[in-house]
């Protein structure tokens, strides 16, 4: 029995684990979660699943569920809340399904704490890293891939060595936008944005999946969980999501990973690992009907986004964290209506030329930046 504590358990991937915890009660247990306004979710999860903690983004969800469930299951609040469900002594494993950089200390004090981790939050490797990865070494605590890609990854590098891997190959879908020209990006709208083609996901992923972005933080998540360096970490157009993505090995051999896009497949792989369970709510792979598969190279000019990532990556230092907090201001400030949709990648932009870069930033260092970071771009607002 293996006893999870899963962050943003009211979101995309949230539920979609706790599926995953609903479908074998033998294997799983969920010993705490958090959710960060929707209270009719916590609601139900306490009601269905009993954990021992549950955490709440503000005070005022706080009091409404300690009214209603005072005593069964303690709830607590905010960062320091969040922290508490990632740290409860009684997971084995932290899954990290919230979205932004938000994620990054409760990993860290998760992995402190001796955690698994099974890392969905992609924001907390593209904020930092280096600080990830080498509390994680040093803990001696695995970070196991949630996102599709890197799960692709991960699966094809099973029995092999990482010395003998020449590169890998992320494939991406292009995004809600794909069969547009760039001059025609200028009008879309919010909801035409959340149209992804191939995948059902919250707000912010599939705008960063739009612009692109998603794809250069998974080029920078790859670095860092596979330690190979940006030139040998490729992307391709691929229209059907149906490989995940491939490694291509020194004799040229190349191994993928495929199956139909459903994120209960990488979510349950993380939390089996290295065992595998049927998943009978998964629709098998026909290739047959599918009949043919695309790709196409990528043009860096009409993702500007995806060049931003992998020279923010190859630099390094600060500015991963820059792109991140610049990003995740500029996503917001499109789904509330406020910018256009090419305006995302011109203030990322503006907001990397103005930083000066530091090498190896401390966690207090990131954590400055990401708060000097969204206040500039907030200025751009009026
Ligand atoms: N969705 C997908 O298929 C994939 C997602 N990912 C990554 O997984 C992460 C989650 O994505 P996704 O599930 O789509 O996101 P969602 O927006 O669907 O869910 C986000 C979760 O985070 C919570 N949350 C948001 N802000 C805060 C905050 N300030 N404090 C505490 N909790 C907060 C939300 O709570 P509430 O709603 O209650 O306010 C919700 O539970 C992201 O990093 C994404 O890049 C990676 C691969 C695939
Ligand atoms: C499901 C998943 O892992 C997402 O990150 C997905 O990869 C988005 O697809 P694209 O970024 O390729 O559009
Ligand atoms: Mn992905």
């Amino acid at each position: 029995m293996k006893s999870i504590s899963l962050l943003g358990a009211s979101g995309s991937i949230g539920t979609q684990t706790l599926d995953v915890i609903r479908a074998h009660p033998d294997r799983f247990r969920l010993v705490a979660a958090s959710v960060g306004r929707n209270v009719e979710a916590a609601r139900k999860l306490m009601a269905e699943f009993a954990p021992r903690l549950v955490a709440v983004a503000d005070r005022g969800a706080y009091e409404t569920l300690c009214s209603e469930y005072g005593g069964r299951t303690t709830v607590v609040y905010g960062e320091d809340g969040l922290i508490e469900a990632a740290v409860h002594p009684d997971a084995d494993i932290v899954v990290t399904a919230v979205v932004g950089s938000v994620g990054l200390v409760p990993t860290l004090k998760a992995i402190e704490a001796g955690k698994t981790i099974a890392l969905a939050n992609k924001e907390t490797l593209v904020v930092a890293g280096h600080l990830v990865t080498a509390a994680a070494e040093k803990r001696g605590v695995p970070l196991l891939p949630v996102d599709s890609e890197h799960s692709a990854i991960f699966q094809c590098l099973q029995g092999e060595k990482l010395e003998q891997v020449d590169k890998l190959i992320l494939t991406a879908s292009g995004g809600s936008f794909r069969d547009r020209t760039r001059e025609e990006l200028a009008g879309v709208t919010v909801e035409e944005a959340l149209c992804h083609p191939n995948w059902s996901m919250g707000a912010k992923i599939t705008i960063d999946s739009a612009t692109m972005m998603n794809k250069g933080f998974e080029v920078i998540e790859a670095h860092w969980l596979f330690g190979l360096p940006y030139e040998r970490i490729d992307v391709v157009l691929h229209r059907e999501s149906v490989i995940h993505s491939l490694v291509q090995f020194r004799d040229t051999s190349v191994l993928a990973q495929l199956g139909t896009p459903d994120m209960r497949v990488p979510i349950q792989y993380a939390l089996t690992y290295p065992e595998r369970l049927p998943l009978s709510a998964a629709q098998p792979l026909d290739l047959a009907a599918i009949g043919s598969l695309h790709f196409a190279p990528v043009d860096f000019e009409r993702y500007r986004c995806l060049r931003l990532a992998y020279e923010a990556g190859r630099r390094g230092g600060s500015l991963p964290a820059v792109l991140n907090a610049a990003n995740e201001e500029a996503v917001a400030a499109f789904l509330a209506g406020r910018i256009p949709f090419l305006a995302i990648e011109e203030w990322i932009e503006r907001a990397l030329e103005r930083h000066q870069p530091i090498s190896d930033p401390s966690l207090e260092e990131i954590r400055a930046i990401d708060a000097d970071t969204r206040a500039y771009v907030r200025t751009l607002l009026s």
